[in-house]
């Protein structure tokens, strides 16, 4: 074990970050199964970083032999950063999310089912501009489903009811799919089959498609599968409390030659349950990979005492979970406070002058963030910051790479690398060109016919009459000169060039679109980011698929001075020096949605996610006034599992508040406990009740969780709830 010792040494010296014992024990125990359950801010991240230095620096194994996934794409270039610096090389092999990973399988191996490389990856806008034409043309509207309902359906038939959907879009020739979708008559099957067809048609990927098929290739091609085992030698996964089936599937197919495989999560930071995130993967783990070797880590070095106490005490209100608690490492003194505001204003208004106040005593605005559950708690904040003239940056709301001029952006490069019929569409006539509706029919029925592209279609009827008075020949000439030239060359380059020479930054400065050229100048310098830290050279098709994957969280970048506003999700893995929670009303956070004692526990541990984010300060806020449904608001719940002696408090609710409060979390407890109860008298069997005697159960109202019972007595039936209880007769 020489190389241990000398990471020991190297770990323990000035010149490298001090590591404790259990994260040494993580960094150097590479072999076999190894599994971290590790508290907040205890350094998972950082011991995975060092791991991957570990095996790359001291025991010679190649970084393109390492597989490291990460929960979110900012984590996976955070790490890449890291690592570069560390081992000091630029490969830094497969760094990614799952799906970024599956990219790279099918760039690779996609040929095995008969997809091209430049295949494409869907986000959500390119789903809802397949949806468009669908909707178009079978006439639906959003009133039999609205896009974002349509875009969860198609995700729980391909996850759960048709899970071997893909056999359509792999197995089905692209026609048989296209008359399935025109020959379906429910809405589900027409939006669904359509949806397949246009995936096809343009080899379109969704998240979901890139594991499934991934999955798939390996299952069908053993030596495909093999060399991605072999060329895997050790695995690694962060954030494993949020795995779901599919991923663990994945991990569990690609683990199978070496056999070494490291995970590392926190069983209370799970908060991706209702996406499919299952702890048992986490817990289970042991079970499934016998031999497996447990380490503990609880030593917290974010945050101060003050705050761990109050997390620590708020976590241990969860039933379902593993006791474990946070061990402070720091001394520092911080407040946790709780401020009660008499209107939403008022508590926008004080944070105001607390992110003010702090400020005032040297922390940078980048140091502060705002947290909250739901989007829309957000716009108070905005509001007084504003008035406040406090810069901020909203990292919810529309995700900056869904937003308009950035799609449009995007697509422009798209048009130049694969001439798709969606970038076409949304891009061919803006800046107008003269290309609307008519003679969109037109290109659409030509494509048709002719079974091309709505960019063929256009260079082949370039000189019909119905373009004359187009500016469509400067549209071909542009995509065309762009492919010619833009091999070799910067993507970033290639972005500025076909935004000055399309027109298109031009038709902002005449709208007065500053925001719109300022985030295209942030998309610049985003390329630009990514080019420099990807290491290896970045080909238009590269950066597109790399794109196509990219989230909300993954634009909040640390470099503007702001303060940063967020939803606790987005804030997940990242650290603040202080942290405002906002809107800490029961209904929002927990959510008036959580209809399950399991739900209640994914809310608080959200609590929890939210409050460990924070290094020297943590301020709770909430307001009295009235919900969206016109309820009297009170404090969360979870303000009142704190331990007070955790907590400071500006303004404190009245003790009458307060115990309408605990009555308020009682009712929805019970209600809560009702949702749980089954029926336990069959249909026909006969009943006796307390009141109205013997009777026989006619039927059960699941719905309603109640049974329909015919007594005895009573000329009518009854409805009676599943929480009464009823004795068994005979
Ligand atoms: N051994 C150590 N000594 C000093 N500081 C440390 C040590 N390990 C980690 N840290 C610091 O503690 C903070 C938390 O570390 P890290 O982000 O790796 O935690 P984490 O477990 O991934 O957190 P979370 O799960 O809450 O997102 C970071 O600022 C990190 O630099």
């Amino acid at each position: 074990m020489e190389s241990l010792t000398t990471y020991h040494e190297l770990a323990t010296s000035e010149a490298a970050p001090r590591l404790n014992e259990a994260q040494l024990e993580a960094v150097t125990a590479t072999e076999g199964y190894v599994r971290v359950i590790a508290g907040a801010g205890t350094g998972k991240t950082r011991a995975l970083t060092e791991r991957f230095a570990y095996l790359v620096n001291d025991l010679g194994i190649f970084p393109g032999n390492i597989l490291c996934v990460t929960f979110t794409n900012k984590a996976a270039n955070e790490m890449r950063h890291r690592i570069r610096c560390l081992t000091g090389d630029n490969d830094t092999g497969y760094i990614n999310t799952f799906h970024g990973f599956c990219v790279s399988v099918l760039q690779e191996d996609a040929h095995a089912v008969q997809y091209p490389k430049s295949f494409m990856v869907l986000d959500n806008v390119d789903i809802d501009a397949m949806l468009q034409i669908v909707y178009e043309e079978r006439g639906l509207t959003l009133r039999d489903m609205t896009f974002s309902a349509a875009r969860d359906m198609i995700e729980m038939l391909k996850l759960k009811e048709r899970p071997d959907y893909f056999l359509d879009m792999l197995a089905m020739p692209l026609e048989n799919l296209h008359q399935k979708y025109l020959s379906a008559t429910e809405a589900r099957d027409i939006i669904f089959y359509g949806y397949l067809y246009q995936e096809k048609k343009c080899f379109g990927l969704d998240y979901n498609d890139l594991i499934v098929f991934t999955l798939y290739i390996f299952d069908v091609h053993e030596d495909i599968k093999l060399k991605w085992q072999q060329r895997l030698e050790y695995i690694m996964i962060d954030e494993f409390q949020d795995i779901d089936a599919l991923q663990y599937r994945l991990m569990d197919v690609l683990q199978g030659y070496h056999k070494n495989l490291f995970v590392v999560g926190d069983p209370d930071q799970t908060i991706y349950t209702w996406r499919g995130a299952d702890v048992r993967f986490l817990l289970d783990f042991d079970k499934h990979y016998p031999g497996t070797h447990t380490v503990l880590m609880l030593e917290n070095y974010r945050s101060v005492p003050q705050v761990l106490a109050a997390s620590n005490s708020l976590i241990s209100k969860n039933r379902m979970r593993i006791a474990k608690n946070l061990v402070p490492m720091r001394e520092a003194y911080g407040p946790t406070v709780w401020h009660h505001a008499t209107s939403s204003e008022q508590e926008a208004a004080w944070i105001a002058q607390g992110v003010e106040a702090l400020h005032a005593e040297g922390v940078a605005y980048r140091d502060m963030a705002v947290l909250y559950r739901a989007h829309y708690a957000s716009r108070s904040v905005e509001e007084a910051f504003l008035k406040a003239h406090i810069p901020h940056t909203v990292f919810s709301g529309v995700p900056f790479f869904g937003r308009r001029e950035i799609k449009d952006a995007l697509c422009y490069l798209r048009l130049i690398a694969l001439q798709d019929d969606l970038a076409f569409q949304r891009v061919a006539n803006v800046p107008k060109r003269n290309l609307g509706m008519r003679r969109m029919v037109y290109l659409r029925q030509y494509a048709d016919e002719h079974a091309c592209t709505l960019y063929q279609a256009l260079e082949q009827t370039l000189d019909d009459d119905i373009f004359k008075r187009t500016k469509a020949k400067q549209l071909v000439a542009l995509v065309r000169d762009f492919r010619a030239s833009s091999e070799g060359r910067p993507v970033s380059e290639v972005l500025s060039s076909v935004l000055n020479v399309s027109g298109y930054e031009q038709m902002l400065r005449t709208e007065g679109s500053q925001e719109r050229l300022d985030n295209l100048a942030e998309l610049k310098q985003s390329v630009h980011e990514f080019e420099t830290s990807c290491g290896e050279e970045v080909t238009l098709e590269h950066y597109l698929k790399h794109v196509a994957l990219l989230t909300n969280a993954d634009a909040a970048d640390g470099s503007k001075d702001s303060v940063k506003l967020m939803t606790i999700h987005a804030a997940k893995g990242l650290e603040f020096r202080q942290v405002f929670l906002c809107s800490l009303s029961e209904g929002v956070l927990p959510s008036r949605k959580t209809r399950t004692a399991e739900a209640m526990e994914e809310e608080r541990r959200l609590a929890f996610v939210a409050f460990t984010r924070a290094q020297d300060g943590l301020y709770l806020s909430e307001a009295e006034g009235f919900n969206h449904q016109g309820a009297a608001r009170y404090p969360s719940r979870f303000l009142l599992d704190i331990d007070p002696a955790a907590l400071e408090f500006s303004d404190k609710p009245a003790d009458d508040k307060l115990d309408e409060a605990r009555n308020a979390y009682a009712l929805t407890d019970r209600w809560i406990a009702d949702m749980a109860q089954q029926a336990s008298h069959p249909v026909g069997s006969r009943v006796r009740h307390k009141a109205f005697g013997e009777g026989k159960v006619l039927g059960i109202d699941e719905q309603k969780r109640a049974y329909v019972i015919a007594f005895d007595g009573l000329e009518t039936p009854r409805s009676i709830s599943f929480r009464v209880k009823l004795e068994t007769v005979g």
